[in-house]
């Protein structure tokens, strides 16, 4: 679904398939360049190479309907407005999805201002599987959602994942620094290691 060829990003360089309902872990030092691997694929900064979904290049669509379609979940997600319903097209549809998350339905009221890291992290993940009209994201890029998350909410995100991809096929490119986490998501594995990127035939 997601083709990516001689993509070119800064320091970085990478070729990868990623089909329909399939999760793939990234792994690599910090500053090797994921992030940015993450940004290029969702046309957020300029890159060289090609990107398609569903054989379409990148090019040929508008990058906001792109973004729709590839979202990029930053690792520390960006909020405009006062209050966290503010951040959603209806807080109804997302106040499900936080209280799985293990957040209560009224947080919707919140102030921005008052969340935790580990809440901010939560209702951004809500927010880029809400935020898309049905059936959502064709593709989520996931940077280091868990980070810092206790087990039991880290064990909810990746079971809402894990649970979209199944019912809608949304592919999803994870980046964790946590092996571990990597083994249990995903069932192929890409690690950058000298400026490319890697297929790994276990968690790296
Ligand atoms: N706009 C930019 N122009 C030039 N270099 C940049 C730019 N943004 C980031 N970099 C550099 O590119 C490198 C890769 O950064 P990136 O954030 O992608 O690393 P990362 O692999 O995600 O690291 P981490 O695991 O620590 O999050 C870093 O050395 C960073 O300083």
């Amino acid at each position: 679904m997601l083709s990516v060829r001689g993509l070119r990003r800064l320091h970085l360089a990478a070729s990868f398939d990623l089909v329909s309902g399939e999760c793939v872990a990234l792994r690599g030092p910090s500053g090797a360049g994921k992030t940015q691997l993450l940004r290029a694929l969702a046309d957020l900064d300029p890159n060289e190479g090609a990107v398609l979904l569903e054989g379409t290049a990148s090019e040929a669509i508008p990058a906001p309907l792109w973004r729709g379609r590839v979202v990029y979940l930053a690792a520390e997600p960006g909020w405009w407005a006062d209050t966290v319903g503010e951040h959603f097209p209806s807080w109804s549809s997302a106040a499900a999805l936080a209280e799985r998350l293990g957040l209560p339905a009224a947080c919707g009221v919140w102030p921005i201002q008052q969340l935790s890291t580990g809440e901010r992290l939560r209702l951004a993940l809500v927010r880029a599987l809400v935020s898309v009209p049905p059936p959502g994201p064709r593709v989520l890029l996931l940077d280091e959602p868990t980070a810092g998350l206790d087990e039991v909410a880290k064990a909810a995100a990746e079971a809402l994942i894990a649970e979209r991809r199944a019912a809608t096929g949304m592919g999803v490119l994870w980046v964790t620094h946590d092996a571990t986490q990597a083994g249990r998501v995903a069932r192929r594995w890409l690690l950058v290691r000298n400026g490319l990127l890697e297929e790994s035939p276990a968690p790296p």
